[in-house]
């Protein structure tokens, strides 16, 4: 059925149900003025907004409903886990063209709630509207945080080591293999698809006392860029030890591309990109899914990076940008 058929109403009732998963903290979910949520003593409360519109975050030529509502539910998390936060609710706002299947949207919903089951999280309200155009999606997430302990961008200190989590470049290998319709290229085409937050590794690092971390959407040298501005210092990273899966130097070979790009520049891995001091070293390679690529130093606000030829080259805060030409 057509969502002008339905009506603005039925629809939101037809999603209603199921989208409670910690129900200790809500008072009033969807189906009044606004909703009501209980927040936890000694905790401060994060805030977060992201938006998905189709043709610019995701073509359904490359993704099913499904997982559009799952990535788009990652992004907001991913800022939640940037900070070392817990999260716990959303409200999501849709703009849809009146003329779309409704099955296309309860497919979104269920990507969405997947998610929210996952991580314990509440979908307690939202807005429906139309649009004459492509299909928009907002959602804004609240998280808690133990009083004082936010994981800032501004909190790196010279001295400090720079680390990831798992790989970088994976969510863009995958798309570029979809755009180029290049065959053998599966676990990166899940990772540009359905890609997971990092919450679990956020709590854990910001409990170890990392200075600093930046989620990754826009791309490495991007999220880099925007740590060396907020702390004022400067970053300087070896580029082959930035991990890359084995798909990306496989793309990167068969399009004849600088593979190191797709880390760079990329953008949407929503892996975690953090400085720490240099003691807790050892306990952050323990962890398994990190590597130490680089180290924060005195000086201007730049990022560096030396080459797999050992030359030095400025990193620009490139990456993607939504308004450059
Ligand atoms: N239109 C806006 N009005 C007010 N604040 C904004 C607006 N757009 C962005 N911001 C704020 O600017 C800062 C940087 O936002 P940005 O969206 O770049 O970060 P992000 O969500 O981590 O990245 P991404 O959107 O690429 O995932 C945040 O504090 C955000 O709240
Ligand atoms: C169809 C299609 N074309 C291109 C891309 C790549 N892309 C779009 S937005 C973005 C950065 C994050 O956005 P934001 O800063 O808004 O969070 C990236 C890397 C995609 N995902 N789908
Ligand atoms: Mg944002
Ligand atoms: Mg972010
Ligand atoms: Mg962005």
């Amino acid at each position: 059925m057509e969502l002008k058929n339905l009506g603005e109403f039925n629809f939101i009732h037809s999603i209603e149900s199921d989208t409670i998963y910690d129900p200790n903290t809500v008072v009033q979910g969807i189906g009044d003025d606004c909703a009501v949520y209980k927040v936890t003593e000694g905790y401060e409360q994060l805030v977060s907004t992201d938006t998905m519109v189709e043709g610019v975050h995701f073509s359904f030529q490359y993704m099913m409903p499904y997982d559009v509502g799952y990535r788009l539910m990652t992004a907001n998390l991913s800022d939640i886990a940037a900070m070392g936060g817990i999260p716990r609710q959303v409200v999501l706002s849709v703009a849809a063209p009146g003329h779309i299947d409704t099955r296309i949207l309860e497919e979104i919903y269920r990507g969405v709630k997947e998610q929210c089951q996952h991580y314990h999280v509440n979908l307690i309200g939202g807005d429906t509207v139309s649009i004459d155009g492509p299909m928009v999606w907002t959602i804004t997430i609240i998280g808690e945080i133990p009083q004082g302990k936010a994981v800032l961008r501004s909190g790196a200190q010279p001295g400090d080591v720079v680390g990831v989590t798992n790989y970088i470049g994976y969510a863009a290998t995958g798309l570029g293999s979809l755009s180029y319709n290049l065959d053998g290229y599966p676990m990166t085409r899940i990772g540009h698809q359905r890609p997971e937050p990092q919450i679990e590794l956020g709590i854990t690092l910001r409990e170890l006392g990392v200075h600093s971390m930046n989620d990754i959407s826009d791309g490495l040298s991007s999220e880099l860029n925007e740590i060396a501005k907020s702390s004022r210092v400067s970053i300087i990273i070896d580029e082959t030890l930035i991990p890359l899966h084995e798909e990306t130097y496989k793309l990167a070979e068969a399009l004849q591309t600088n593979p190191i790009d797709y880390a760079l520049l990329g953008g949407e891995d929503f892996q975690l990109v953090f400085t720490a001091p240099k003691e807790l070293s050892k306990a952050l390679e323990n962890l398994g899914s990190i590597t130490l690529i680089g180290e924060v130093i005195e000086g201007e606000p730049v990022v560096q990076s030396v080459t797999k030829a050992k030359e030095i080259r400025l990193l620009e805060a490139k990456g993607y940008n939504h308004f450059h030409e």
